[in-house]
């Protein structure tokens, strides 16, 4: 099956549609004749912040609403008193339960009936057989992503295991009290598990934190927030935040699955084929390695774990063939399957009327109330696909010599050290190598393993001039120097180059979120956890999906991406590490627009199977999944007037939301976000740069070891030489020093914009002409 391309007759039928426009919500003042209508300055000691750092503003009455404000350069803010908590409430609001209070013996209870009830759901699905993934089928490499060490995945499944208990428990009480969905979905009530007999499993208290995490990040990114209560925020396996309480439709855990009109919402596989056809439209300056940049930046705040069989095995929620779902008796409470239709143009030639959908796995709240999935990496942006999320991954990936990391040298050439775990490479090709890195994604496609092995070179690049420069360092100290080096490299890349071309300097400047030129900036702040929203993961930061091509045109051959889904054999030819760089750097990335290609689309980890799954309606399904809610509610949160037609997001695109939605109110928010006109000198539309932008201020504010905070907040903090010479680096500097300089000697000065690019002609690497880190700065006398 070729990936197919549309005629040129369709890409013009499709062009143009980036038209809609943004106006600030009916309730704020509005721009008079070019005119600014002047706002009052806040009260003293209230910031004046984004509507979406203020999201409780959705839920207050008119007269309860914070003032608006001015924000530097890019219009309203508010007078936020209500910080960054959506369930943030005025204490007279909050519903008190006196008698029918959560009390000792009735929550015992009620944990205990839960249980019961749960034993009761995996039991009757694990009768059957019929609930298995064999390997070789895409389903198993779309699981064998969500999955880390045996350990990780026990540790998860008794997370699972309590947190099922507190959702068929808070079913249960929500409905014996009556208490609202709403008043559910905000946590007004009284739902802490203190006193319970279960509280001791409650996972987030606090283990005293060593000695290290006085100048280190600890490899599982705790004790980051020094604060009692709070030596877990961001680390991994807790829960992501949410932005708007979630939509479930039992303020528990049930889905959406129904219209504002009433009727059944349609299927997210028909959404995807009716809005997101493959159309060929490359970007007309950004390179294919923006979209592989940030899908590292992603594997590295981010991996939401899958619900599994007690025993660690992947679900089935379709019958093996594919052509139905398994009945309700057979199906684990995990499944949620893509219902596919007869008419399906593409799925219909396979007979396929059923494609798998595991649900995510919960966190544990202890306390009452709806349900938030967990993330089983750190949530900073800590370099943890190079260095791993537990302090286990981390040993295993070190040599324990000269500071550096493990490698597989294949005559000469440093790549990953090779894996034997077949769980790692999805088993969908047999004989295939598979590599090892500090995230279990490295060879999800071949593009991602190139920037894996980009980073690993670099720590031992590094690693080995600290040696130099201090022969007395001992092999611990120049691997946790090494790293803390490298981890601000890919901070600094992230704000000052990559950041800035998805978002707009717009949004930059509104989150404050701009690189200091020199110097520290002093923007720590305790208060900030820097834990990722599940509008971020589950819908704005997917916006790359968007971004990718179907094919990689390498100076050999055009390569299928279904080819090199866990498949890095090509790294072991000789110029292929090189030559896939380079195509990286060279090929235009996709548009953000209303198109996937099918390589993604229909054939996403395909194997040797002749199809696959489709990514666009595994996203909208796990945004249900998640809870999140629909486009005109993010537009409410973030300020901009609510959609009323379908047309809003551009006249040509009308027709199709059309048939996939019954009203505008229900259009998702992945699509609203991916449809928006981008912002002046941006990729994205503005609630996808909000999302990201709020995202991205959680990291830098709510990271201590940031690499540009002082030494007043960051334990860690570099010298200012050290940290100017930080500021020097690029990802072309990367790219030059860690290619093998067999095909790669020059690279243009900014590696995310085609050489075409006006002032981006290709440098030599070998100079001082892209400039570098001065690393005889952390010599130490
Ligand atoms: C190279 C091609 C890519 C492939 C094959 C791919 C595939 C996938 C798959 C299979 C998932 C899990 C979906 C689910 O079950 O919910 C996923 C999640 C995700 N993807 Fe991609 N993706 C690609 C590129 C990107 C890019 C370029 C970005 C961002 C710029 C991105 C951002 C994300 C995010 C944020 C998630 C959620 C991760 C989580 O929390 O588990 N992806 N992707
Ligand atoms: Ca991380």
């Amino acid at each position: 099956f070729k990936l197919s391309r549309s005629s040129s007759t369709e890409q013009d039928q499709l062009k143009g549609h980036k038209k809609a426009g943004f106006t600030p919500a009916p309730h704020l003042p509005e721009r008079k004749s070019g005119l600014l209508v002047e706002f009052e300055p806040c009260s003293p000691g209230i910031r004046c912040v984004p509507p979406i750092q203020c999201p409780a503003h959705v839920n207050l009455n008119t007269e309860e609403k914070p003032k608006p404000c001015e924000l530097p350069g890019s219009g309203h803010g508010l007078c936020c008193t209500t910080g960054q908590n959506h369930t943030a409430m005025k204490p007279e609001n909050h519903h008190h339960l006196h008698h029918h209070g959560v009390k000792e013996v009735s929550l015992a209870e009620l944990l205990k009936e839960a249980k019961n009830q749960l034993d009761g759901m995996h039991h009757s699905a694990m009768l059957t057989k019929a609930n298995r993934i064999e390997p070789g089928n895409p389903e198993f490499a779309h699981h064998s992503l969500f999955q880390g060490s045996v350990k990780d995945r026990m540790k998860i499944n008794a997370r699972m295991e309590r947190a099922m208990q507190e959702v068929i428990a808070s079913r249960m009480f929500r409905e014996r009290e009556d208490i609202s969905v709403r008043d559910f979905q905000l946590n007004n009530f009284d739902g802490e598990l203190v006193g319970a007999t279960l509280q001791q499993d409650c996972q987030y208290q606090d283990a005293p934190c060593p000695g290290r995490a006085r100048r280190y990040r600890l490899p599982d990114g705790t004790c980051n927030n020094p604060l009692p209560g709070r030596t877990s925020w961001g680390s991994a396996m807790t829960p992501h935040e949410r932005l708007l309480p979630p939509a479930y439709v039992d303020g528990v855990w049930q889905p959406r699955m129904v219209s504002v009109t009433g009727q059944p919402l349609l299927s997210t596989r028909d959404i995807s084929r009716f809005v997101f056809p493959d159309v060929d439209r490359p970007h007309a300056t950004y390179n294919l390695m923006v979209m592989q940049f940030g899908q590292f930046l992603a594997h590295d705040v981010t991996q939401t774990a899958s619900i599994t069989n007690r025993d660690g095995s992947p679900i089935s929620c379709c019958a093996g063939d594919g052509t139905r779902p398994l009945p309700p008796a057979q199906s684990s409470f995990a499944c949620l399957p893509i219902p596919i239709s007869p008419d399906d143009e593409f799925y219909s030639q396979f007979n396929q009327r059923c494609m798998n959908f595991v649900r995510s796995a919960i966190a544990p709240n202890c306390r009452l109330g709806a349900a938030r999935q967990i993330d089983r990496v750190t949530h900073y942006l800590d370099g943890s696909p190079i260095y791993g999320s537990d302090e286990q991954t981390e040993a295993n990936l070190r040599a324990f010599e000269g500071g550096r990391l493990r490698v597989f040298n294949d005559f000469g050439r440093d790549l990953l050290p090779l894996s034997n775990d077949r769980q790692l490479c999805g088993q969908i090709l047999p004989g295939s190598p598979c590599f090892q890195a500090g995230d279990t994604r490295v060879n999800q496609i071949i593009s991602i393993t190139a920037v894996h092995i980009v980073f690993m070179r670099e720590h031992n690049r590094v690693a080995t001039i600290l040696a130099q420069l201090n022969p007395h360092w001992s092999d611990d100290l120049l691997f946790v120097e090494a790293k803390r080096i490298v981890v601000a490299e890919l901070q600094h890349i992230s704000y000052k180059e990559y950041l800035p071309l998805i978002i707009g300097s717009q949004t930059m400047t509104k989150f404050d979120l701009n690189v200091r030129p020199n110097g520290y900036s002093n923007d720590y702040n305790l208060d900030v956890n820097a834990a990722v929203t599940s509008e971020f993961i589950t819908a704005a930061f997917r916006f790359g999906h968007s971004t990718v091509d179907g094919v990689f045109r390498t100076f050999n051959e055009v390569i299928d991406i279904p080819d090199v889904f866990f498949n890095p054999a090509r790294l072991l030819q000789r110029s292929f590490f090189d030559d896939i760089l380079i195509t990286m750097t060279t090929q235009a990335m996709q548009e953000v627009d209303s198109s996937v290609t099918n390589g993604l689309s229909q054939f996403l980890f395909r194997g040797t199977n002749p199809f696959g799954l489709d990514l666009v309606a595994i996203n909208l399904q796990r945004a249900r999944d998640h809870g999140l809610r629909t486009y005109n509610e993010y537009l409410e949160l973030t300020g901009s007037r609510k959609i009323v037609n379908f047309a809003d997001l551009g006249p040509e695109i009308a027709s199709r939301l059309q048939r996939a939605y019954a009203s505008p109110d229900d259009i998702e928010l992945w699509v609203g976000g991916l449809l928006e006109a981008a912002q002046t000198n941006a990729l994205l539309g503005p609630t996808f740069a909000d999302i990201i932008g709020d995202q991205f201020s959680r990291f830098r504010r709510g990271d201590r070891y940031f690499y540009e905070h002082g030494p007043n907040t960051n334990p860690g903090a570099f010298t200012p030489n050290q940290l100017a010479q930080v500021k020097r680096t690029s990802l072309a500097r990367l790219l030059c020093d860690n290619s093998d300089g067999i095909l790669l000697r020059a690279h243009q000065p900014n590696a995310l914009l085609l050489p075409t690019a006006a002032g981006n002609e290709p440098l030599s690497c070998t100079g001082d002409a892209i400039p570098r880190m001065d690393l005889s700065a952390w010599r130490e006398n």
